[in-house]
């Protein structure tokens, strides 16, 4: 058995699959999220460690009901949330609140690192605030107390490898979204570390993500009544989700409706495109490569309506939103609740509903959020296409893919079919348990552990609905991005 840990942002979500690949038990523990000013997005990592015992007890009595023993995991992957700033004084101790992905106050710095002799060659990506490295130049210049205390800055995911293992490592998919990795060469920048102000031993050490990075520590091994079992590199959370439903061949595809919005190619050599905002990183798995486009909100969008307007949870917004006939003249959604990456890079970005009238009910607010978040991973898509990684087919994983109305919705706006695949609605937690795999089992094929799960089911585009989207509602939602940019923009600021 072999189970997979994957810190998402919403929750901390925990996986056992066995030698066969098959999903055995799984558990979550939710995690809050905390906005302490205007475009800040932060969250405590000790709440990640133990929402993530609590994930690991729950998956290890839900294992026991079923007759597997703690004894019988041979390893552990971990994958999380990317790009989040976990910051270390020298005993280890958390100096401040996790500066997170979708955090947006660090535009300003971002301005300074373009300027940067050799950023885009080395680090292959457009700076963006959401990245690690601006994170520490805004601690640097407003938190300067924390800044001189710093001696380790970890990701999210690789905190918690410190709380199993003792040790400080990480993965080249995860370490390519701080922009102190050159990403060609897989290896730390000394000369990005530099520029931060960062010594290279502030860094974790740096591996694969099928590499073993250290054991589970004795402590908690006796706790939980298992062996000390090697803990593999890993994933950022995109790059485990794709493992996990075997994207890892050139220009295979997939779509992740989390927290984020995230559409990933797969590369077998390294491409960079950084000027629509498409980001350009490390796969997890050893000479791969991914282009990606990023929506800093998408399934939580749908969270956001369906407490705005009542609905008791996302499933009734859905059953409501299905049963309402589209109208003509139906409002728009902008889906820039946390600012946008792709295709904008844009901290300043809002969402907004536009064309209500008096006769608008919440079911068309919920049918123009669910639109919305498409027409926005569309731009995306296409940002992706144009960087020379067009896919035909698209495998969907995250929990928006457990909705059939939606992942149909996005189907005719794409106008691709998109494949819905076992397991994929559980997400990177699947593919930190495959690279678990991979490493605590070396000899085991790459081909056998990464194949793609068994269809359950194909959204296949309905060609009016694709062409209606194409002609009538892409074009006015640009348009409005466009229109609305400037309304939000906060004068004095980039
Ligand atoms: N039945 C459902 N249909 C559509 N979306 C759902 C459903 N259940 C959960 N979700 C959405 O899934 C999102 C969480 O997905 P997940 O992949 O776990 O995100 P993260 O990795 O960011 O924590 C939430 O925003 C929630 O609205
Ligand atoms: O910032 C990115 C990728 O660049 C996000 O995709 C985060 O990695 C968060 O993912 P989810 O919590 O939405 O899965």
């Amino acid at each position: 058995m072999f189970l997979g840990i994957d810190l998402g942002t919403s929750a901390i979500k925990a996986v056992l699959i066995d030698a066969a690949g098959k999903v055995r038990a799984t558990a979550s523990h939710a995690l809050s999220l905390s906005n302490p000013q205007p475009r800040w997005s932060e969250q405590d990592p000790h709440e990640w460690w133990q929402a993530a015992q609590s994930a690991i007890e729950q998956l290890l009595a839900e294992a026991g009901r079923e007759g597997i023993a703690p004894r019988q995991i041979a390893g552990i992957g971990l994958s999380g949330q990317m790009h989040g700033a976990t910051v270390l004084d020298k005993a280890d101790r958390v100096l401040r609140p996790a500066i997170l992905w979708n955090d947006g106050r660090c535009d300003a710095q971002c301005v300074d690192m373009e300027s940067w002799p050799g950023f885009r060659e080395i680090t292959g990506n457009l700076a963006m605030p959401g990245f690690t490295a601006p994170k520490l130049l805004w601690l640097r210049e407003h938190e300067p107390q924390v800044f001189e205390r710093i001696a380790k800055v970890l990701l999210p995911k690789d905190y918690l490898r410190l709380c199993l293992t003792g040790e400080y490592a990480t993965d080249v998919s995860d370490a390519a979204g701080t922009l102190w990795l050159n990403v060609a060469e897989r290896r730390w920048s000394q000369r990005m570390l530099e520029l931060t102000g960062l010594p290279q031993d502030a860094m974790p050490s740096l591996h694969e993500g099928n590499a073993v990075t250290g054991y589970l520590n004795p402590a908690l091994a006796e706790r939980w009544g298992m062996q000390r079992v090697p803990v593999a590199a890993g994933g950022g959370d995109n790059a485990a989700g794709a493992v996990g439903v075997g994207i890892v061949r050139h220009k295979q595809a997939m779509l992740s409706l989390g927290t984020s919005g995230v559409y990933f190619a797969v590369s077998d050599g390294y491409l960079a495109r950084p000027e629509q905002a498409v980001h350009s990183f490390c796969h997890a798995l050893p000479g791969t490569w991914h282009l990606m486009s990023v929506m800093l909100s998408a399934a939580s969008c749908v969270d956001f309506t369906a407490n705005l307007t009542g609905y008791a949870d996302v499933p009734a917004l859905l059953a409501d939103a299905e049963r309402t006939v589209a109208r003509s003249n139906a409002p728009f959604f902008l889906p820039y609740l946390s600012g946008e990456r792709t295709p904008h890079n844009d901290v300043h970005a809002a969402g907004a509903f536009t064309g209500l009238r008096t006769d608008t009910v919440r079911a068309d607010l919920a049918n123009a959020t669910l639109e919305g978040v498409g027409l926005g991973l569309l731009d995306g898509i296409e940002a992706v296409d144009a960087a020379g990684l067009q896919a035909n087919d698209i495998t969907v994983i995250g929990g928006g893919s457990r909705s059939a109305y939606w992942t149909q919705m996005l189907a005719d706006i794409i106008g691709r079919p998109l494949t819905l695949r076992a397991g994929g609605e559980v997400g990177a937690a699947l593919g930190a348990a495959r690279l678990a795999y991979l490493a605590a089992e070396p000899g085991a094929a790459l081909e056998d552990v990464c194949e793609m799960p068994e269809i359950t089911a194909v959204r296949e585009p309905d060609a009016a609905r694709h062409a209606y989207y194409r002609e009538q509602r892409q074009p006015k939602f640009r348009a409005l991005y466009r229109q609305l940019a400037g309304v939000y923009r906060v004068r004095g600021t980039t």
